[in-house]
């Protein structure tokens, strides 16, 4: 039996060759090359202070209906005026109710950069989320063999957006690094069993170079995990559920920002 990632990046698959068979390669490169220009995500993530990319999460796979969001825009506004420095909007449709549609309202609503948070098999999605304005795309190395690794993360910096590299091994770290990653998330959740283990970062980032920019992804709850994951090396925490669970969003991305930027924080060399 395949496992829970293999399940959705089927359905990925499925639900690009569908898109594609309505807005071809060539249409959607071509819709890119107008959008407006991305922001510079990897600026942004070297400012001083931990800082908070705040997720538009609607359901999870592990988690079923987390949020009712009537509208996303509004969501990432709470998150910009709570100091998030990214937004994440997850665009799977299947297991995360999410949408480009998402990713649009998102992007028209906020100023800071917009990761679109999905499932990459292939060039299609990378060419799409920039014509839909996204500035960082995620990079799951357990979904990808190397060579499409490469060309995914060439491709996305050759159009001027940042790539997140996810990794949640010490082997996926070596073929992140290899493949030139400038920005690696290490997810404390196992994309094929759902188990969040937030020990995992603590293994895997200090053995990454200083000079790479390191995301802990999943598991944050409050300042306390926050500040957890400073205290090994994170320059960012990438919040969902966290956050999206609060009744005031706003105040709860406010208290991580608040603690991510309070001098007592700990951080590594920028
Ligand atoms: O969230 C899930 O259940 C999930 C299951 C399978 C693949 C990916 C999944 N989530 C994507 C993410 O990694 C998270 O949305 C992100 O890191 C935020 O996590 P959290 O703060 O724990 O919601």
């Amino acid at each position: 039996m395949g496992t829970v990632l293999d399940s959705i990046l089927d359905g990925v698959r499925e639900d690009v060759a569908a898109r594609e068979a309505v807005l071809d390669l060539q249409s959607v490169k071509k819709a890119a090359k107008s959008a407006p220009p991305p922001r510079d995500a990897l600026k942004v993530l070297r400012e001083p202070g931990v800082g908070v990319i705040a997720e538009v999460k609607r359901a999870s796979p592990s988690k079923g209906q987390l949020a009712d969001i009537p509208d996303p825009a509004d969501l990432a506004r709470m998150y910009e005026d709570g100091g998030a420095r990214i937004i994440s909007c997850l665009t799977e449709e299947r297991r995360f109710n999410g949408s480009l549609a998402d990713l649009d309202s998102v992007r028209r609503a906020v100023d800071i950069p917009v990761l679109r948070k999905d499932f990459v098999v292939g060039p299609y999605q990378i060419h799409e989320a920039r014509a839909h304005g996204a500035d960082l795309v995620l990079l799951i190395v357990a979904a990808l063999e190397q060579e499409a690794l490469v060309s995914l993360l060439d491709r996305t910096e050759s159009l001027g957006m940042t790539a997140l590299v996810e990794v949640h091994t010490e082997e996926e770290a070596d073929r992140a690094l290899e493949a030139g990653a400038t920005v690696i998330g290490v997810n404390a959740r196992n994309l094929k069993t759902l188990e969040v283990d937030r020990n995992v970062f603590s293994r895997i980032a200090p053995g990454l170079p200083s000079d790479v920019v390191k995301i802990a992804e999943s598991g944050v709850r409050d300042a306390s995990d926050l500040l957890a994951y400073a205290s090994v090396g994170a320059d960012a925490v990438l919040v969902g559920e966290g956050l999206v669970t609060q009744g005031d969003p706003r105040a709860a991305c406010n208290a991580l920002a608040t603690a991510g930027a309070h001098p007592s924080c700990p951080q590594g060399p920028r």
